[in-house]
C-alpha cells in the first residue's frame, strides 16, 4: 500500500517537472519572440524615420541624430541602400525609358520647349489630347543605376491633367512666382495644343480681384479664360457643379460613363475642357466652400473638368496628382516620388506668353464674327435623324461653336422671352429649319400658332406667291389674337392625342415614347412640338377661356413629355402673365429656357445674363435658368429673303406625300364652297346637318343643327348684324339643300326685311336650280304662309324649311286675331312646337332675343334646340342655355352657337364669307 503512494507522489512530481520544464521553454521562446519583434519595430520605426528625411539625409540629419552609431540604424541603413541599389539597377534603363514615355505621352506643346510652340496657334481638335504635360526635369546620380560614379541621369517630368487627374500645388515660402510660372507653363502648354476655343479656363484668387496671371489678360476678353471675383468662389463653383451635372446627363443619356468615352466612341468633341486654377492662401476654406469643392472634384474628370489647386489644403475625390515646392526652383511630386527632386522649367518668357495669348483671343474672336448664316445650322444631308429619344439641333453659335437645343427628357418644354424685335421669331425660324432638316415627318410634327397681329408662320402653309409648305406642319394658325378659342382648341386637341398615346402605352405595356416606338415599329408615332408665339394671349381675360387654358397647359406641360408631345411658348411679356404665375407648374416644367437680349423673368431671377446678352444672340439655358446653364449663342438670321423659303422648298420637294397643313387664319373668313364639311355633305341621309359657321378647331370643320324628327329641332339666329345673318340663313339651307335629292325637300323662304329680299330671291333660285321647290314670300305674306303650312301639318308631306327673315318685323301682323280663330302667331308657335316631328322645321332671324322671346310666348325656349348668337351681349342668353352664365361679348365676324342637342356650353362660330355678296 504505502509503496504505491510512494510510487503515485513520484509520478506526480515527475509530471509536475516535465510541465514546469515546458512553461519554462514556452516562456523562453516568448521572451525571444518579444525581443524580435522588437527589433523588428525598432527598424521599421528607424526605417521609417530614414524613409521621411530621404536616405542620403540620413546621415547628417538631426532627427536621426540620437540614433548615429546605432547598430539598428547601422543595419536599416545598409538594408535600405540595398534595396535602393536593387531598385536602381532594375531601374537601370529607367531614365531613358522615362524619356521615351513623356516624348510620346506629351507630344508637340504637350511637352517640348516653348521656343518650338510658343505663340503658334495649336491645330489639335482634341480627339487624342496629350496624356501628361511636362513641367520640368529630375536627376538621379548615376552610381546608383548603375553608372559611373559620379555621373548624372535625367529624365523629363510630367503631369496628367485632361480627362485624367486634378493637380494640387503646395508653395514653399516666397515661391509664388515659381508656382505662376508652374501654372502658367502648365495652361499655356493646354492652349497651345489644341485649336482656339477648346479648353476654357477658370482662374480664382482667394487674394486677388486682378491679375491673376496677368499674362492671359488678352484672353480673358474671350470665354476661354475668365477671371472670377474672389468673393465668390461659390458662383464659380456653382458653375462647375452645373457643367457637370448638364455633362453627365448628355453623356449618361448617350450610354457613356464620361465625356472621354463618348468622344472615343463617337469621335466627336462636343464640349470643351475645361480648367479651374483655384489659388488659396494655405488655409482651410469655408466648410461649405470645401464641401462644394470637393462634390466637384468627385464628379469633373468624367465631365472634363480638371481643378488646379495652389495651397487649398483638401484631399480631394476623383485622381490627384501633387506638385510640393521646395524652394523657387525645385519640387518634388506625386508622380516621381518624393525622393527625386524635380527641377523645374523656368518660366516661360513673359512678353511671348502675353503675345501668344493675344493670337488665340484673336483667333477664338474671328471664329466668333466668323460668317454664321442659317445655312450654317442645316446638316447636310436632310432627315437623318430619329427623335426617339429626343430632338436636337445647333440654334446659334458661340465662338465658332453650335449652341444646341435639345428637346426631350429632361427639357421637355421651352419658355422663349424678349422684348418685340429682340428676335424671338427669328430663333423660332432658327430653330424649327434645324429640326425639319434633321427629322423627316414622320418624326417630327408640328403645330404652329401665332397669336400676333401678323402672318409670321403662314409661310409654312401653301399660300397664294408660293404653294410650298413645310411639310412637318400639320396645323399653321396665324391672326388668331380674337381668337383665343383656337389656342384652347390647339390644347384640348394636344390632350387628346396625350391620351391617345398613352393608351397605346398602355396597350403595349410600355411607359413612354421611346419604348412605345419600340414596342409598335409600324405605328406613326411622330414626337409633337407646338409652338405657341406670344401665348400670353391666352390668358388675356379673366374667363373660362383663361381657366381652360391654363388648366389644360398645366396637364399638358406635367404629362407630355412622356407622350412625347412637347410645348415652346414664345412671349414677349411673360412677366405680365397673372395666370401663369398663379400655376407655376406650366413655369416650372419649361425647363429649356431662352431669353433674348433684355428679356425679363425668363432666366432665374439672379441671372443677368439677358441684360447683358448683345443684339441677335440668345441665352440658351436647359437648365431651368439657373445661371450655370446659360449658353449664349449668336442666332443667324433666318428670317430674311430666302433663307427659310429655301428649306422649306427643298423639303418641300422630298415630303409633299405628307400632305398640306391645315392653315387657320382668323383674319380670313371662310368660305361655304370651301368647306370641307360642306363638300362631305351628299343627299340621301335621313338627319340632314344645317351648318351654320366653321367652327374654331385644329381639324377644318363645321358647326351644323341635326334637322331630325324629334321636338325641338328648329334655329333660331339673334341679333340686328344683317350680313351675318344672312350669311348663317343662307348656309344653312343651302348645306339642307345639298343632302336631298332634287325636288325631295321644299325650302319656302319668308323674308320680313325689304333690303334682305334680292339676296332671298337670289337663293331661291340656287334652290330652285338644284331642282327644289322653292318659293318667297314678302312680309305682308308671311302670315298667311304660317297658318298655311300649320293646316298642312297634319298631311303627310316631303320635308319643309320654313325660312324666315326678321320675324320681329312682322310680329304685329301675326298676332292680328281674327274672332274664334287662332292668330298666325299661335301658328308659328304650332309650327315650332309640332312640326320638327312632322318634318318641318323653322330657321328664323329675329332681330333681337326679346323679340324672340315675345314670339315663342309663354311656351319658353323649349321649342328653340339651336341658335346662333350674334351682336347679342352674353347676359342676354341664359334662357336660351338651360339658365347657365353665357361669356360672351360680342365681337366681328364671329358669333355664338348652341345646341343643345351636343352642346354642354355655347361655342364660337365662325359665319361663312359669302362672296357674291361683299364683294360685288
Ligand atoms: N439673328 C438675327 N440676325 C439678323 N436679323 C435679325 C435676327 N433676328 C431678328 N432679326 C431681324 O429683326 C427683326 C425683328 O425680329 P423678330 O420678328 O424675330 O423679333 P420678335 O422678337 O419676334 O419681335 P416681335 O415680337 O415684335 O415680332 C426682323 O426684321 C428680323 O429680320
Amino acid at each position: 500500500m504505502r509503496r504505491k503512494v510512494v510510487e503515485q507522489r513520484a509520478r506526480v512530481t515527475n509530471a509536475l517537472e516535465a510541465l514546469r520544464h515546458q512553461i519554462g521553454l514556452a516562456l523562453g521562446a516568448a521572451r525571444n519572440a518579444h525581443s524580435d519583434a522588437e527589433d523588428a519595430l525598432t527598424k521599421l520605426r528607424l526605417e521609417q524615420l530614414v524613409l521621411s528625411v530621404g536616405l542620403d539625409r540620413a546621415e547628417n540629419d538631426p532627427k536621426l541624430a540620437e540614433h548615429r552609431g546605432d547598430p539598428a540604424m547601422t543595419a536599416v541603413r545598409a538594408w535600405l541602400e540595398n534595396v535602393r541599389s536593387r531598385f536602381y539597377a532594375d531601374w537601370a534603363d529607367g531614365p531613358g525609358q522615362l524619356r521615351d514615355l513623356v516624348a510620346s505621352a506629351a507630344p508637340g506643346p504637350a511637352g517640348r520647349p516653348g521656343g518650338e510652340w510658343l505663340g503658334r496657334l495649336g491645330t489639335s481638335e482634341g480627339m487624342r489630347p496629350p496624356e501628361l504635360w511636362r513641367i520640368g526635369e529630375a536627376t538621379v546620380d548615376g552610381s546608383s543605376v548603375g553608372r559611373t560614379p559620379g555621373t548624372t541621369l535625367s529624365f523629363d517630368v510630367a503631369v496628367p491633367l485632361l480627362d485624367e487627374s486634378h493637380l494640387s500645388i503646395t508653395s514653399a515660402p516666397k515661391t509664388r512666382p515659381t508656382v505662376d510660372a508652374l501654372v502658367e507653363g502648365l495652361l499655356m502648354r493646354v492652349l497651345s495644343t489644341f485649336t482656339p476655343g477648346a479648353v476654357k479656363v477658370h482662374l480664382w484668387d482667394v487674394g486677388q480681384l486682378t491679375a491673376v496671371l496677368p499674362n492671359f489678360y488678352a484672353l480673358s476678353r474671350t470665354s476661354a479664360v475668365t477671371v472670377h471675383d474672389p468673393t465668390r468662389l461659390v458662383d464659380l463653383l456653382d458653375e462647375l457643379a452645373g457643367h457637370i451635372r448638364r455633362i453627365h446627363t448628355h453623356t449618361m443619356q448617350a450610354g457613356y460613363p464620361s465625356l472621354r468615352a463618348m468622344r472615343e466612341a463617337t469621335g466627336k468633341r462636343v464640349e470643351p475642357w475645361r480648367i479651374a486654377v483655384l489659388y488659396g492662401n494655405g488655409e482651410d476654406l469655408a466648410p461649405e466652400h470645401l464641401r462644394d469643392l470637393k462634390r466637384v472634384a468627385t464628379g469633373a474628370l468624367a465631365a472634363g473638368i480638371s481643378l488646379i489647386l495652389v495651397d487649398v489644403p483638401t484631399v480631394l475625390g476623383g485622381s490627384v496628382e501633387t506638385i510640393s515646392l521646395l524652394d523657387d526652383r525645385r519640387a518634388v511630386t506625386s508622380m516621381t516620388g518624393s525622393g527625386v527632386e524635380v527641377r523645374l522649367d523656368p518660366a516661360l518668357p513673359a512678353g511671348q506668353v502675353a503675345g501668344a495669348a493675344a493670337r488665340i483671343a484673336d483667333a477664338i474672336v474671328t471664329r466668333q464674327g466668323g460668317p454664321r448664316s442659317f445655312a450654317d445650322l442645316l446638316p447636310t444631308e436632310f432627315g437623318q435623324e430619329s427623335s426617339a429619344r429626343e430632338l436636337r439641333t445647333p440654334v446659334g453659335f458661340h465662338e465658332g461653336e453650335p449652341v444646341e437645343v435639345v428637346i426631350g427628357d429632361a427639357t421637355p418644354h421651352a419658355l422663349i422671352g424678349g422684348p418685340s424685335g429682340s428676335g424671338k421669331t427669328n430663333f423660332l425660324y432658327a430653330l424649327l429649319g434645324g429640326l425639319a432638316a434633321r427629322y423627316s415627318p414622320d418624326e417630327l410634327a408640328l403645330y404652329l400658332l401665332d397669336f400676333k397681329e401678323g402672318v409670321s408662320f403662314a409661310g409654312l402653309a401653301p399660300g397664294k406667291k408660293d404653294e410650298s409648305w413645310l411639310p412637318h406642319a400639320r396645323l399653321v394658325g396665324v391672326n388668331v389674337n380674337t381668337d383665343r378659342e383656337f389656342g384652347l382648341a390647339l390644347l384640348r386637341f394636344l390632350s387628346d392625342e396625350m391620351r391617345r398615346r398613352s393608351a397605346a402605352a398602355k396597350e403595349f405595356e410600355v411607359t413612354n415614347i421611346a419604348e412605345l416606338r419600340d414596342a409598335d415599329p409600324n405605328g406613326h408615332w411622330p414626337r409633337i412640338v407646338a409652338v405657341i408665339d406670344e401665348f400670353q394671349y391666352l390668358f388675356a381675360e379673366r374667363d373660362s377661356v383663361t381657366a381652360m387654358a391654363t388648366s389644360l397647359l398645366e396637364d399638358l406641360a406635367r404629362r407630355g413629355r412622356s407622350q412625347g408631345i412637347h410645348l415652346i411658348l414664345a412671349s414677349q411679356d411673360i412677366a405680365g402673365i397673372d395666370a401663369f404665375w398663379g400655376k407655376p407648374a406650366v413655369f416650372e416644367q419649361c425647363t429649356l429656357r431662352i431669353a433674348m437680349p433684355k428679356a425679363r423673368r425668363v432666366l432665374a431671377e439672379s441671372n443677368q445674363a439677358a441684360v447683358a446678352a448683345p443684339r441677335w444672340h440668345a441665352v440658351v439655358n436647359h437648365e431651368s435658368g439657373v445661371a450655370h446653364g446659360n449658353q449664349l449663342a449668336h442666332i443667324p438670321d433666318a428670317s430674311a429673303k430666302n433663307t427659310f423659303p429655301v428649306l422649306q422648298r427643298q423639303l418641300w420637294q422630298r415630303y409633299a406625300t405628307h400632305g398640306r397643313p391645315r392653315l387657320f387664319d382668323g383674319a380670313v373668313a371662310p368660305r361655304l364652297d370651301e368647306s370641307t364639311a360642306f363638300a362631305a355633305l351628299e343627299p340621301g341621309t335621313d338627319r340632314p346637318r344645317a351648318l351654320v359657321g366653321q367652327s374654331i378647331e385644329v381639324t377644318d370643320n363645321a358647326h351644323g343643327v341635326e334637322m331630325a324628327s324629334t321636338p325641338g329641332r328648329n334655329l333660331a339666329v339673334m341679333g340686328s348684324s344683317t350680313a351675318e345673318a344672312l350669311s348663317v340663313l343662307d348656309a344653312a339651307t343651302r348645306s339642307l339643300a345639298r343632302q336631298y335629292p332634287a325636288g325631295a325637300v321644299e325650302f319656302v323662304l319668308g323674308c320680313a326685311v325689304d333690303t334682305c329680299l334680292g339676296e332671298v330671291r337670289a337663293l331661291a333660285d340656287d334652290l330652285a336650280a338644284l331642282g327644289h321647290k322653292a318659293g318667297v314670300a314678302t312680309a305682308g305674306e308671311i302670315p298667311s304662309l304660317v297658318t298655311e303650312h300649320t293646316e298642312r301639318l297634319s298631311e303627310p308631306d316631303s320635308d319643309r324649311f320654313l325660312v324666315l327673315y326678321g320675324v320681329d318685323a312682322v310680329l304685329p301682323a301675326l298676332e292680328r286675331k281674327e274672332p274664334g280663330k287662332p292668330s298666325a302667331l299661335e301658328h308659328l308657335r304650332t309650327l315650332l312646337k309640332q312640326g320638327p316631328a312632322k318634318g318641318l322645321h323653322v330657321l328664323g332671324w329675329w332681330r333681337g332675343v326679346a323679340r324672340l322671346k315675345d314670339t315663342l310666348g309663354f311656351g319658353g325656349t323649349e321649342e328653340i334646340g339651336a341658335w346662333v348668337a350674334l351682336d347679342v351681349q352674353g347676359s342676354e342668353l341664359a334662357a336660351f342655355c338651360a339658365g347657365q352664365v353665357v361669356q360672351w361679348s360680342p365681337r366681328a365676324g364671329r358669333a355664338l352657337f348652341f345646341d343643345r342637342g351636343t352642346h354642354a356650353s355655347p361655342e364660337v362660330t365662325i359665319p361663312f364669307h359669302r362672296p357674291e355678296v361683299t364683294d360685288a
